[in-house]
Order: C-alpha cells, then structure tokens, then sequence
C-alpha cells in the first residue's frame, strides 16, 4: 500500500459560494499573528520494505518472536512548532533530516504515523476523504522542480484553472479572469494564458507554480525547496515576488530549504531540522546571530566563504549522519556533537574530557595511523590521561588500539556493556592499515569508549528540550541541547 493520498476528482459543494474558496470559504477567522498552524508531537515513519509483512521482523529471543516496525525510517520524529498567520517559518537541514516528508505530512499527502495537525483548531490528522479534499484548497503546497511539476500538454492558463475546476470555483469565464489576473500578480504576463510551460524560463515556470497554488484562495503555502532549482540571480526575484504576494494574500509559508542564505532572505522564523527532529527554533536574526545549538552552529560555519584564510575554520560537521532507522538516543547529533557533554560519574577537568572526546572521535572513525601507546599518549593527551577512573578506562582504549601493547589489552572488550543501542557504525571510516594490523582492535576500543563515556552522557540518556533567552528580538528562542540545562 502506497502512503500517498491522492486529492479525488472535483465533486464541490452546490450551495458554496463559487468565487471564493480556501481561506473565506471555511469561515473560521485567524487574525494575522495568530496561531494558523500547530504541529503536535508529529511523527511519520515509513516501512523499508513494502508488501504485507513490511515492518514485521522475526526476533526469536521474545514471545511472541514478531516485532513490528523494528526497520521503520524514523523520517520525522516528534516534531512540534507552530506557525501564526502572515509568518514565514523556514525550515532548513541537510538532506535526509526529514524536511519534505514534514511538509508533506502536514499537507496530508501523507499520512501520520503518530501526532497532531491543527490547521485552524482542527486536526488535519484525522481528515479523510471529501473533508480532507475540501481542505487541500486553504492548504498548498510549491515544489522544487518547476518543470516536472507543470504538464507540459497543458496550456498555462488551464494549469492554473485547474486547482479552481477541482474545487468547483467560479464558472470558466471567472475562471479565465481569475487565472489572467493571477499571471500578472505573479510577474507574468496575461498573454501568456494560451501558451505551453516549455517556453518559460525556470523562474517564470516557478511563478506559473505560484498563480495555481494561489487561484484556490489558500491561507496557507507549503513551499519545498521552491529556488533551489533557480539560477542565483534569479532566486531572489522569485522570492522578492513570494513576500510580496504574501503580503497582499495575506498568505503564511512554511518555507523548506537546504540554503541557509535562502532561508535567511525569506523567513520570519528558522527551524532546524536534524535526524526527524527540529533541534532549535528561534527569530531569523537571533538563530543567525546567536544560534545555541552545536548543529545550528556546525550549518552556519559551513556556509562557504570567500575568503580563503578562513576555510580552515570551517567544515567541522565530521562524521555521517546516522541511520533514521536507529537514531542515536536522547540528542540526535550526540553522535557527530564536538561538545557532547562529559558523564558525570567521573572527575574531569575540561581539558580531559576534550581530550578523550577527540580520542574516542579518532578510533571510532578510525581516522589515525596505527601508533605505540606513547605515542597515541602524546598525540590525543599530550601525554598525560586523565586521572582517576576514566584514565583506567583510557588506558585499556588505547591498549586495545596500541601496536606495542595489543596482549595487555586482550579480552578487556568482553566486558563492555550490551551495546544495545548502536552508533549505526555509519561513522566509522575503517582504515585498512589499523584493521590489518595484528595488535589494533579497533572495534573493541570503540565498544569500551562509547559504553564508558558517550552513552553514560545526558546527551544520550536524555532528550533535551530547553527555551533559552533570546539576545536578538522577542520570541522564544527553543535548543534541544542540554548545554542550557
Ligand atoms: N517513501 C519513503 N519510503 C521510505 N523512506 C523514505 C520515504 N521518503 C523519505 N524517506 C526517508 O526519510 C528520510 C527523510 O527524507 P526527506 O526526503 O523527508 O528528507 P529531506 O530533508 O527533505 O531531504 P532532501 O532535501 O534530500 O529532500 C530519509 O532517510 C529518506 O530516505
């Protein structure tokens, strides 16, 4: 079975009023500033395989030995925001952190797995069939790719008549008038009504996307990477036109992007998706200027630069995003995190603690030569461990990873921990000379590291969720890391 739900055929309303559809047409009212949109611990998981046992795995060690939904890609995990009236809400992360199956969900061209979708103080999750349909025309949704989005057979005018024709909107002359009108609102001509999308441009082609989003009245457009397709030059004159469409429409947005200088120019309000989750949420200047959580700093140092004396600093998003399918426990990016906090049943000094950090990074990742004892010492500590406890554990690290002393270390692994819960192993870099060499236990290392250090952090054993004081404007300003504990 498919996820997608199809809008069905055109059956309107006899009695509704036929020239206005979408916002008017449900009579409730949100004033500008008002929640239009609220999402509510949304979650859509998706089966990996398809057929009917999808999602069912045999685990024999329980009873009964089934387990259901074990390999689900977890593409979006408890996410909860809100959206008021007349804002737009960027959404931006890497690719494959769940951007577009959020939007889609909260349009309901998917269905979801777990949550809330209040549009208006109704749930969006639990519509189906015709008062569903009826709602697709408050809510639109612009895709990335102007051009396959668009029928290439259809002339302009009946591409943006057709949302208005499946919701029975007006006759087809108000329909022609509506549809001419449209094409001027949106920086085209109304000559171009008669015309095929093959002689547009992709910007032009994105604006015809923009009159049929909006010829059905919305309140509300979910835009998905509406630019990125678009030549530089010509991004900022679409988005110029969207703000001031949502300034006459009175429209909000949910914009999705991947570029942080797209989202800038547009949002009233950035949200930063990682793994499922949006891990911080704050006013645009404030999430700009003072960002709080490391991811959102790791996005905004990677922007490219052009100066070249400042390359050096930037790149320090390390490391693979891990599975969907077993996302790291409690912060999603405490696996890649260069603050990951200390455990607290040991005694460290700041430095200690950044040192075995690094050192646990290294031979996770495998991304070190293979070395004596002293010199892993003198290269991750600068030759001192940490005292105590967690130099004893330290020790028995590097042993398992020394050329000289890979005897002393043997066995120690066994008694690591169930490592339950993996680290999806995504990261590790598996350099051939280390795993070649007879004395190097890479695996045992990692397993004795991450059990005594990363999953003994409150970063993996809890899900953080902090609101911290904004610098830069008013609203509240969301961190999910537990630096603001
Ligand atoms: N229909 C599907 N079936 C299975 N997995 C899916 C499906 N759609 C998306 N996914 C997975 O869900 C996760 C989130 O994907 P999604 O496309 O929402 O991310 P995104 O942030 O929008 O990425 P991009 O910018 O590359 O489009 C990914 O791991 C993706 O592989």
């Amino acid at each position: 079975m498919s996820d997608t739900v199809q809008d069905p055929g055109s059956d309107r309303d006899p009695d509704g009023d036929r020239s206005v559809i979408g916002s008017e047409m449900s009579g409730e009212d949100v004033a500008h500033g008002e929640t239009l949109l609220e999402v509510d611990g949304l979650k859509k998981y998706f089966s990996q395989e398809s057929g009917l046992l999808s999602g069912v795995s045999l685990d024999p060690s329980q009873f009964p030995p089934i387990e259901i939904g074990r390999n689900r890609v977890k593409a979006v995990d408890d996410v909860n925001f809100e959206i008021r009236r007349g804002e737009t809400l960027g959404l931006v992360g890497e690719s494959g952190c769940g951007k577009s199956t959020l939007g889609r969900t909260i349009l309901r061209l998917l269905k979801p797995t777990d949550g809330n979708i209040y549009f208006k103080g109704q749930d969006l999750a639990d519509l189906s069939g015709e008062a569903l349909r009826q709602k697709r025309a408050e809510i639109q949704m612009i895709f990335q790719d102007p051009q396959s989005s668009l029928d290439p057979r259809m002339k302009v005018g009946r591409i943006i008549e057709e949302p208005m024709r499946a919701h029975g909107m007006l006759d087809d002359e108000g329909r022609e008038a509506r549809a001419k009108d449209l094409l001027e609102k949106v920086g085209l001509d109304s000559r171009h009504y008669n015309r095929h999308p093959h002689a547009f441009s992709g910007g032009q082609r994105q604006r015809v996307n923009l009159a049929r989003a909006l010829s059905v009245n919305p309140d509300f457009i979910v835009c998905d990477e509406p630019v990125s397709a678009l030549d530089v030059s010509i991004q900022a004159q679409v988005l110029n036109t969207m703000e001031e469409l949502q300034e006459e429409f009175g429209l909000t947005y949910l914009f999705i992007a991947h570029d942080l200088s797209v989202i800038r120019h547009i949002s009233d309000r950035v949200a930063v998706m990682y793994l499922g989750n949006v891990v911080e949420l704050a006013e645009k200047e404030e999430l700009f200027e003072n960002p709080q959580h490391p991811y959102t700093e790791a996005l905004l140092e990677s922007i490219p630069v052009p100066d070249p004396r400042q390359r050096d600093a930037r790149g320090v998003l390390e490391g693979e995003v891990p599975s969907p399918v077993n996302p790291p426990s409690g912060c999603r990016f405490r696996t890649r995190c260069p603050r990951l906090i200390a455990p607290d049943e040991y005694a460290w000094t700041d430095e200690e603690w950044a040192h075995t950090r690094a050192f646990l990074r290294a031979v996770k990742r495998r991304t070190f030569e293979p070395m004596t004892a002293a010199e892993i010492e003198a290269e991750f500590f600068g030759g001192e461990l940490p005292t105590g406890d967690a130099g004893e554990i330290v020790r028995r690290a590097i042993d398992h990873v020394a050329t000289d002393r890979g005897d002393a270390g043997a066995g120690v692994g066994a008694e690591t921990g169930s490592g339950t819960e993996t680290e999806s192993g995504s990261d590790t870099a598996g350099g051939p000379e280390g795993v070649g060499h007879p004395n190097v236990d890479w695996a045992d290392a990692t397993e004795l590291l991450l059990e005594s250090f990363a999953r003994q952090s409150i970063c993996a054993r809890e899900r953080p969720a902090y609101e911290v004081e904004p610098e830069y404007g008013t609203e509240p300003h969301f961190a999910a890391c537990h630096l603001h504990r």
